[in-house]
């Protein structure tokens, strides 16, 4: 047998079996492949396997195969200690941009001279190759999509920072991807095998986040029945992301200084600190510094978050991603099957490219959704957007209408739509234009996914 040659040995040894096995994956340009040990436990991936899953190996060695792919059946590859061998078995696993991918699983396990299993290579392949497929190389970072060049810099910030412990400060709109910058830099980390949390410091009200950010001891308040652990607990040796940070009310801001400084808290009620490891990326779509300025904003804790800025611009700033998401979203949507689309109409993509999308990538993966939700056939038209695309003027808003308690549901989701946009990514203005307090718009919005 050829692998058993004394001459192939020789030849493997020079050129290294790792470079060998790398170059080899490369051939497979429309799959996966990876390597699990004995623990089920990812030892190589290759870049077909980052390419399909939209998941860095930096992201996936080391972490067991089923939290990697998030499969959905999950309970692979235990039946293939079994089984030895499995051919084009289908599984859906799940991206790290939460979309579900299709795929025919083949793999082989290994035993050791005892009989163990003691590992085993995967292929997978999208069983839609040209639907499944993501956006070249470059192009997708942890499922963040761009060929925008001040977002490529973004990605390449995180890349840098990524190993370091530098607090990090994300501004951008509402729905540029904040959240998914954050959470890319924490897959990116030492730090990804540990939890990731998320937090929007303006969609609670100050008591109710105190408690959830440092959590409260039994009978620290009324209903307060038993201790509860905070976010930064439960997101120890990991990453807390805290969205909005600019809301953060003064009191809070003093406790989140001391986090940062002297890396413990106390609990709501609680008289003795706890100690905790965890890092901090923040985002707002203000500047801390005008907030600072104003007094709403501890200029030492500004300081201390914002070791690292990094901007997100808004959608309408980069009109070259319009086209590319479109794409990826269209894609995704294909694969459910209810519709395939496989053009857009020329006059459809027009009114798309000259939106304001006042709700950034959000905004767009609603459209997208409406398009198949109400449209059918294989053309994406004009009468497949939603209204706003297709009002004559759409600059000229009405006036700030309607306060919410006497708006239908469907009146809601247009008054926040057009609150958006008159506030053009400033969301206190929205929230004023809405007539609604800035914890109820936060709330409303993410109610409609706007
Ligand atoms: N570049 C991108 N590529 C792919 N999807 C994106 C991109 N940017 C944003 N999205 C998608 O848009 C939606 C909003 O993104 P995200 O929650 O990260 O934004 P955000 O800036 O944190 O918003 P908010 O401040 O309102 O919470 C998500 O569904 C996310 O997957």
């Amino acid at each position: 047998m050829a692998f058993s040659s004394p001459v192939f040995q020789r030849w493997l040894t020079q050129i290294g079996a790792d470079h060998v096995l790398e170059v080899m994956t490369d051939l497979f340009e429309s799959g996966a492949v990876f390597i699990v040990d004995a623990n089920s436990d990812i030892l190589f991936w290759s870049k077909g396997a980052e390419q399909l899953f939209g998941l860095s190996a930096a992201g996936a060695v080391g972490k067991p195969c089923n939290t990697a792919l998030n499969c959905d059946n999950g309970n692979d590859p235990c039946n293939l200690a079994q089984l030895g061998i499995v051919k084009a078995q289908a599984v859906r696993i799940r991206r790290p941009d939460g979309t579900a991918l299709e795929c025919y699983r083949t793999a082989k396990a290994f035993y050791d001279n005892a009989g163990n299993f003691a590992g085993a290579i995967e292929y997978l392949q999208p069983q839609n190759p040209e639907a499944g497929a993501l956006p070249p190389a470059g192009e997708s970072f942890h499922g963040i999509l761009t060929r925008d060049p001040k977002m490529q810099e973004a990605i390449q910030i995180i890349r840098n920072v990524a190993a370091t412990e530098a607090t990090v400060l994300i501004r951008g709109e509402s729905g540029t991807g904040k959240e998914m910058v954050a959470h890319a830099l924490h897959l990116e980390s030492p730090r990804h095998y540990q939890p990731f949390l998320a937090i929007n410091c303006a969609a609670l009200t100050p008591s109710l986040l105190e408690s959830e950010l440092f959590g409260h001891v039994k009978g620290a308040f009324t209903g307060a029945v038993r201790n509860h652990a905070g976010l930064f607990q439960r997101a120890n040796g990991g990453t807390l992301f805290l969205d909005e940070i600019a809301e953060l009310p003064l009191e809070l801001q003093a406790k989140l200084l001391r986090v940062l400084q002297e890396r413990n808290f106390i609990p709501v009620g609680g008289d003795r600190p706890v100690s905790v490891d965890v890092r901090i990326i923040a985002a707002t779509h203000r500047s801390l510094r005008e907030e600072a300025k104003a007094g709403r904003f501890r200029e030492d804790l500004m300081y201390r978050l914002r070791v690292v800025p990094i901007f997100l611009p808004p959608l309408r700033e980069r009109r070259q991603d319009i086209g590319l998401l479109l794409q990826h979203l269209i894609n995704r949507h294909n694969l459910q099957g209810h519709r395939y689309v496989d053009r857009i109409a020329p006059e459809a993509m027009r009114l798309l490219l000259d939106y304001p999308w006042p709700g950034n990538v959000r905004e767009l993966n609603n459209v997208v959704e409406y398009a198949y939700a109400v449209g059918r056939g294989g053309e994406l038209g004009i009468a497949d957007l939603p209204p706003e695309f297709r009002e004559p003027v759409r600059s000229r808003l009405p006036p700030p209408v309607a306060r919410l308690s006497r708006a239908q549901p469907a009146d809601e989701a247009e008054l926040i739509r057009q609150a958006l946009q008159a506030g053009a990514g400033n969301l206190e203005q929205a929230a004023q234009y809405a007539g609604m307090s800035r914890a109820t718009f936060w709330r409303k919005r993410k109610k409609h996914g706007l």
